[in-house]
């Protein structure tokens, strides 16, 4: 069998895994990189672009569907076959084709196909034809869909958002198994083209909000869209003539059981490190079965592996795989110095309508005592009000001694730009006081989010 010696073997060519092929090619000539699986990374190929083009279809239908609020009357049909293609044909040339090309500049010297898992510390081997000794390894490997037990029998034939963007038509009916943010997007999104959509939610919680007044106003807003059935477990999933007949049972013991012609799986993802024979690493796990990291540095323990993106299963987002492919490679470059890189305060957004976002610190993870909320609803903003769009809330939190601002859940139309205000505040340790002394222009959408910070500086000033 082969064996290559390199001083750099980076697992996964994603966002992670090129971030950090761009910086250690700058060092060295020594490296390797593995990729299993197509590239063009989970991004462009099956997550945020596709999903982002669906909605973006469905977001006009919604508008047209709207009209006659503002007096304009519109009739429109879905095309599902030309949906479909609008979003595989600009995939491939605007998204995954820009990443094609960026990899097939890279000789191919430092390029191996195959699925790569350990031998030992230092050792990789990839499909059982090729060995990889490698001084320093970056672990880039990312994610797969998380598949219950149940559906098991069925992969062949459900769908994943591995799959869901490759149809070539709308269904007639689908299944979502989820509620977290790719069965609302996703789901969302067949619901407003047409598709008889039903959204099933496993512990009762809905998105990524964590104040209770949060996830009730989330639940009870999308519940007047959507057919959602929000907690319970499926306890039978079979293929019939024309799709799939599901049986769930409601936590209080109702049974309900339903035909669809898809199914689409939206249950988490699990890192593909687990598929990696992770315990011949010689790495420190965790109890999930992860290896132990630190953030600062993505180093395993004090080894001279180094993690990044998806593989650490702790915050799946593109920017935060972008980021950490660079730290880790800095850190392995450093190695065996230690090299810290800097991270960002938290942004996470739901593309839904009304969107959700969580900024910096989000409410479960700080002490009630310690903080003081300020809160807003959409309905109070004259832009809301101007778009007739009247749903959703918003908090901020507040740091109770200092008055800087430390977190916030915001749901509701512009909560993709409130988020990114609050989140440059947030890196830049402002406090409510001086965030307020920013102008606001009149009349914006953000004018929701100067109501929310008020009250928190009200609070503040009373505490
Ligand atoms: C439907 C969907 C929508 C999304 N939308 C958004 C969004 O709007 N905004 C956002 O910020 N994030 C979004 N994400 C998340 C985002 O896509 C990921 O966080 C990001 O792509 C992760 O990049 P990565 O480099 O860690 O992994 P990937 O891009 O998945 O790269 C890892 C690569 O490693 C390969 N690999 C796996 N195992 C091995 C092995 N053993 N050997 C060699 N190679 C291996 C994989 O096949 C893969 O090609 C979305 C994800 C999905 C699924
Ligand atoms: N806009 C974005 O940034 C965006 C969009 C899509 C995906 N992503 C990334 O992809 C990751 C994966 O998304 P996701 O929606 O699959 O995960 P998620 O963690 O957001 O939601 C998983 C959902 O599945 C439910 N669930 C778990 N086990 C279940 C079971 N056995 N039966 C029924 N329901 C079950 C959970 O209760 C939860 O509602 C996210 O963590 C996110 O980081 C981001």
């Amino acid at each position: 069998m082969e064996t290559r010696e390199v001083e750099y073997a980076i697992i996964g060519v994603g966002t992670a895994g090129l971030g950090a092929f761009s910086r250690i090619r700058k060092q060295t000539d020594s490296l390797l990189l593995i990729q299993h699986g197509p590239y063009g990374t989970t991004c462009a190929r099956v997550g945020c672009m596709p999903s982002k083009m669906l909605i973006a279809a469905s977001d006009l239908a919604h508008a047209i569907e709207g009209g006659s609020f503002f007096g304009i009357d519109g009739n429109y049909q879905v095309n599902g076959k030309r949906l479909f293609e609008r979003i595989q044909k600009d995939r491939a040339e605007k998204f995954v084709g820009g990443v094609l090309r960026y990899v097939d500049t890279i000789d191919n010297k430092f390029k191996v196909e195959g699925q790569a898992r350990f031998l030992d510390s230092h050792t990789l081997d990839v499909d059982g034809r090729l060995r990889v000794k490698a001084e320093k390894i970056i672990l880039a490997c990312g994610s797969s869909p998380y598949v219950a037990p149940v559906f098991e029998p069925l992969l062949q034939d459900l769908d994943t958002s591995d799959t869901i963007f490759e149809l070539d038509d709308l269904p007639r009916s689908m299944a979502v198994v989820g509620l977290g943010v790719i069965a609302l997007e996703i789901g969302q999104a067949f619901h407003r083209l047409g598709v008889q959509t039903t959204l099933y939610g496993h512990t009762g919680r809905i998105g990524a909000f964590t104040h209770p007044d949060m996830q009730k106003d989330v639940m009870q807003t999308m519940q007047q869209e959507l057919d959602i059935i929000p907690r319970g477990e499926f306890t039978r999933a079979v293929k019939v003539k024309d799709g799939f007949e599901l049986t769930y049972l409601t936590t209080d013991g109702k049974e309900i059981i339903r035909s669809y012609e898809r199914v689409l799986i939206a249950s988490g993802r699990r890192s593909n490190l687990r598929t990696m024979d992770l315990e011949k690493s010689g790495l420190i796990l965790d109890d999930r079965g992860l290896p132990q990291y630190d953030p600062l540095t993505m180093q395993c323990g004090n080894s001279h592996v180094f993690i990044s993106g998806d593989a650490t299963e702790d915050l799946p987002l593109w920017h935060e795989a972008y980021i950490e492919g660079r730290i880790a490679a800095d850190s392995a470059v450093a190695f065996p110095a230690h090299k810290e890189g800097k991270r960002t305060p938290g942004i996470g957004i739901y593309f839904t309508d009304p969107q959700m976002a969580c900024v910096g610190s989000v409410y479960s993870a700080l002490d009630p005592e310690q903080i003081v909320m300020g809160q807003a609803r959409m309905d109070s903003g004259p832009r809301h009000k101007i778009y007739n769009d009247l749903k959703g809330m918003m908090q901020v939190y507040v740091d109770k001694n200092s008055g800087i601002l430390l977190g916030a859940e915001v749901f509701g139309r512009g909560a993709e730009h409130m988020a990114h205000t609050l989140v440059l505040a947030i890196e830049h340790g402002l406090t409510v006081g001086e965030i307020l002394q920013m102008p606001v222009y009149h009349p914006t959408l953000e004018e929701v989010m100067k109501g929310a910070l008020t009250m928190a500086l009200f609070r503040l000033r009373k505490s």
